[in-house]
């Protein structure tokens, strides 16, 4: 067999997946159809690529980073005309499938050292959704990492990543991982989590998104601060405190305290306010939250 001789590396955050179950658990969710075209992040030595050829889906493209696991996977799925690889950096290569088609889901074990960008290439932010969205990713990721990204308010994991997240997607756990189903076993809890991106027609306006994210930025740098303290540079603190109410919420508040359609209701006020502003003939900017740092610039806006 190829892969004898192979060591597990530690910097492609390599660690098989040995558990026979946690595999049925993130097949059973990627819920695999003969439409479906999947894209693997990491195929490894191929323990979760076998599953995903034992679905019905009509094709599996594996990325795999690791030059010298190619030849073992080449031979132990040759047999199989639905499997390609391709070997590169999964943040470089260009994601659609051989044919040019892309991937209607992701389904993959993925390195932990590249979980932010990776889903910055997957999922995207708000302001540059992917396009067009992939309809599921079910993900096995540090538990940490899952727990924010499914976090609810108030919650001490809620963060920038949680609003953004639940913004552009359903996120919902599938199974925690425990480090004995790997080999070797990594030295943090890990959990699967399925993310199912919203289509094109129900997300934000760009406008809105835009300033969502520009809002994210500039609250959760201080995450401990008030609201009042952090936004004060985007209005004078009546209107701060008007736009605050219409919104949801109060000055007091911390960002991780606020829902995201709290986020979504605060933007959308600040948008209005430049429009009517605009509206009465000022020279107000784009509205898409572009020099925000600057405290009297930002005045102006409303
Ligand atoms: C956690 S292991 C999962 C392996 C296998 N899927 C399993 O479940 O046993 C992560 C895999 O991603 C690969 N990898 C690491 N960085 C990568 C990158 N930037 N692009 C593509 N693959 C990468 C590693 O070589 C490794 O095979």
């Amino acid at each position: 067999m190829a892969f004898q001789g192979h060591q597990a590396r530690k910097r492609f955050g390599q660690h098989w997946l040995k558990d026979q179950t946690v595999l049925d658990r993130i097949v059973a969710a990627a819920d695999l159809q003969p439409s479906d075209r999947v894209l693997e992040v990491g195929p490894g030595r191929g323990a979760l690529t076998e599953r995903l050829l034992s679905s019905p889906a009509a094709a599996v493209q594996a990325v795999e980073l690791d030059r010298d696991l190619v030849d073992g996977l080449r031979e132990r799925f040759a047999g199989d005309p639905r499997f390609s690889l391709r070997q590169g950096d999964v943040l470089e290569l260009p994601l659609q499938l051989e044919d040019g088609v892309a991937a209607s889901k992701v389904v993959a074990n993925i390195p932990y050292n590249i979980t932010g960008p990776l889903l910055d290439r997957l999922v995207g932010r708000l302001d540059r959704p992917v396009e067009p969205p992939y309809q599921r990713l079910v993900l096995l990721v540090q538990k940490q990492v899952a727990e924010r990204i499914r976090a609810r308010p108030g919650h001490s994991s809620f963060s920038a990543l949680s609003v953004r997240m639940q913004l552009l997607a359903r996120c919902t756990t599938v199974c925690p991982v425990p480090p004995r189903c790997f080999q070797p076993p990594p030295k943090v809890q890990s959990e699967v989590i399925q993310i199912d991106p919203l289509p094109a027609d129900k997300r934000l306006p760009s406008d809105i998104a835009r300033r969502v994210e520009s809002l994210l930025r500039q609250a959760f740098l201080a995450r401990r601060k008030m609201l009042r303290n952090t936004l004060a540079s985007l209005a004078p603190e009546p209107q701060l405190q008007a736009l605050a109410a219409a919104a949801g919420f109060q000055l007091h508040q911390r960002p991780q305290e606020l829902a995201p359609q709290v986020w979504v209701a605060l933007a959308r006020g600040l948008n209005q306010g430049i429009d009517a502003a605009s509206a009465d003939g000022h020279d107000h900017g784009d509205g898409s939250g572009q020099g925000e740092s600057s405290p009297g610039g930002a005045r102006d806006q409303i």
